[in-house]
């Protein structure tokens, strides 16, 4: 596990092996297929370009891009990594996945800093690699990270407050990546 510093209290950590590549194929095709995936508008009326689906503990719901996403409850496969990932660092509540289906799918430059949104966020990879790039909102310092199947990052300390980061569009032909980001929702 790489354990990244970053400028004014932002930790990332990096495991491109935390899953074996058969368990992490075997969770890519059970999420593919179980998983309630749709596409929403996002920010300016125009579909997102990727599939998104969440879950998490009952009566959690969570805005995201102008858009809000009731839980579904907790399945038995996600409440499985789940366990995984809180067992290297945080307790979720809340699970948003994102299912990358070609290289024109993505994710913008965005910070998951909305304040009820706890600070300590696991992301874990299944599927084609793609790129995972982040920036520093001054300096604009960009690191980049290979994002493959079973892949963990987690985001932590001040990342949020001082960092974005995105899932870029490719020209390679890639397949198709799934995303799983834990999450803890703090109710008001
Ligand atoms: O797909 C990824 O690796 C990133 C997903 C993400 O940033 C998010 O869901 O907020
Ligand atoms: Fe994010």
């Amino acid at each position: 596990m790489e354990k990244i510093d970053l400028a004014e209290g932002g930790v990332l950590l990096y495991e491109p092996e935390f899953l074996p590549p058969t368990l992490s194929e075997q969770y890519f095709v059970e999420l593919r297929n179980h998983c309630q995936w749709e596409q929403k508008p996002g920010l300016f009326g125009h579909m997102q370009p990727r599939l998104i689906a969440s879950y998490g503990d009952e009566g959690i719901s969570y805005k995201y891009s102008g858009v809000v996403n009731t839980a579904l409850p907790w399945t038995e496969t996600l409440l499985e990594i789940k366990e995984k990932i809180e067992a290297i660092q945080g307790e979720y509540n809340y699970c948003l996945l994102n299912c990358y289906r070609t290289g024109s799918d993505s994710m913008g430059w965005h910070a998951d800093d909305e304040p009820e949104m706890g600070n300590v966020i696991g992301s874990l990879s299944l599927g084609a690699t793609r790129k995972f790039r982040i920036r520093h909102n001054a300096t604009r310092e960009t690191k980049t990270f290979q994002v493959g199947n079973g892949t963990l990052i987690i985001m932590a300390g001040t990342m949020q407050q001082f960092w974005q980061h995105e899932v870029p569009k490719t020209k390679r032909h890639v397949g198709e990546r799934i995303n799983l980001t834990f999450r803890k929702i703090v109710k008001e």
